[in-house]
């Protein structure tokens, strides 16, 4: 998974209020400003199904890491080239014939076992595997998927894996008011809104007018309308303008990276007590924490970790993860 060059994850084509059902402010969404900040997602090149950048219509996908490649989402497994196979359970699986990352090794450098590290395949069977016993198939989300793809937005949403696992965690908290920074088709805001009562709301941020028109149709498909609203332009924007009250149960962090630290904030400032941020895309294949990329794209999530230490208003820990997508992680943080 080495690092491609990086593309320009332009900026969403901003363009009018979008279809936007609840409030698409009209404020700034300038369609530059996007790139800054924004990692280029890396084209593993792998399994077929995201080779779709290449068709993304424009530079468009600001705030964007890897492409994530939607496999393995609800339904699905399964259906990309290697089956994920008569479940490998319980047996020393075979290595994977995938190219070797620098990524998460089994016990340490030389594998436990003296097993060699672990590959993406082995990662993506993984996933398969788990998915295919745990997710249901979904037709509102694997339509989401298609409609965001046949738009041309880039194949950079969660994986159904952590879709799966935002749904729970909004709803293991009963959360009645949820704050998303970074839209994209709503793939995730259909997983948070899911996790709502009748009368909650999630109000998601975004800075592409195309993609809030799409993410629009897909919630709109999914019968959740009432309960999304869109605000369409920059999130700091936008985050400055929300009302303070009433407080927010929950968050979801997953825009450019640049500006990780003030969404963070501005979340926190809007969250109850007790509520709780997650914020996506903080490892990156290890090079937060590596103090020779001194990339853009890793800067901004380096100082956000760094701030991290002295914030006394959250308790907060970093998950990696790796999965289909690779090797990343998240972190979830509680407000005090
Ligand atoms: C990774 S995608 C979001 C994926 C989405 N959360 C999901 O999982 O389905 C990031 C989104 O953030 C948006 N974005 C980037 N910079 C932004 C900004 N400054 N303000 C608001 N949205 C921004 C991009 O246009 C893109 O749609």
């Amino acid at each position: 998974m080495s690092e491609l060059p990086q593309e320009p994850q332009g900026p969403r084509r901003p363009h009018g209020r979008g279809g936007r059902r609840g409030h698409h402010s009209s404020h700034s969404r300038s369609p530059s400003p996007a790139l800054e900040g924004q990692e280029p997602r890396r084209h593993h090149g792998r399994h077929g199904h995201h080779g779709s950048h290449s068709h993304s219509p424009s530079p468009a996908v600001e705030g964007q890491e890897e492409p994530r490649r939607h496999h393995g989402r609800h339904g699905h497994h399964g259906s990309h080239g290697h089956s994920p196979s008569p479940a490998l359970e319980g047996q020393q699986e075979p290595r994977g014939t995938g190219h070797r990352h620098g990524g998460p090794h089994r016990g340490g450098p030389h594998g436990r076992r003296g097993r060699p590290p672990t590959t993406a395949s082995d990662w993506e069977r993984s996933d398969n595997f788990h998915n295919s016993h745990l997710l249901r198939k979904d037709e509102a989300l694997d339509a989401a998927i298609q409609n965001s793809e046949a738009n041309g937005l880039p194949p950079i949403s969660v994986s159904a894996a952590q879709g799966q696992l935002l749904y729970l965690l909004a709803k293991s908290i009963g959360a009645k008011r949820i704050l998303e920074v970074g839209t994209l088709g709503g793939y995730s805001t259909i997983h948070l809104a899911r996790a709502l009562p009748d009368d909650g709301k999630v109000i998601t941020l975004e800075l592409n007018e195309h993609h809030a028109k799409v993410a629009t149709e897909n919630i709109t498909k999914a019968g959740l309308a009432s309960k999304v609203d869109i605000i369409v332009g920059s999130a700091l924007d936008s985050l400055e303008k929300i009302d303070p009250e009433p407080k927010f149960d929950f968050a979801f962090i997953d825009a450019d990276k640049t500006n990780m630290l003030k969404y963070f904030t501005e979340s926190k400032r809007l969250l109850r007590k007790g509520g709780a941020i997650f914020v996506d895309n903080v490892v990156r294949d290890g090079r937060t924490a590596d103090p020779a990329d001194t990339s853009e794209f890793t800067a901004g999530v380096k100082q956000f970790i760094v701030a991290m230490k002295d914030d006394e208003e959250v308790e907060a820990t970093t998950i990696g993860t790796v999965s289909g997508k690779g090797y990343d992680g998240f972190l979830y943080a509680v407000k005090k």
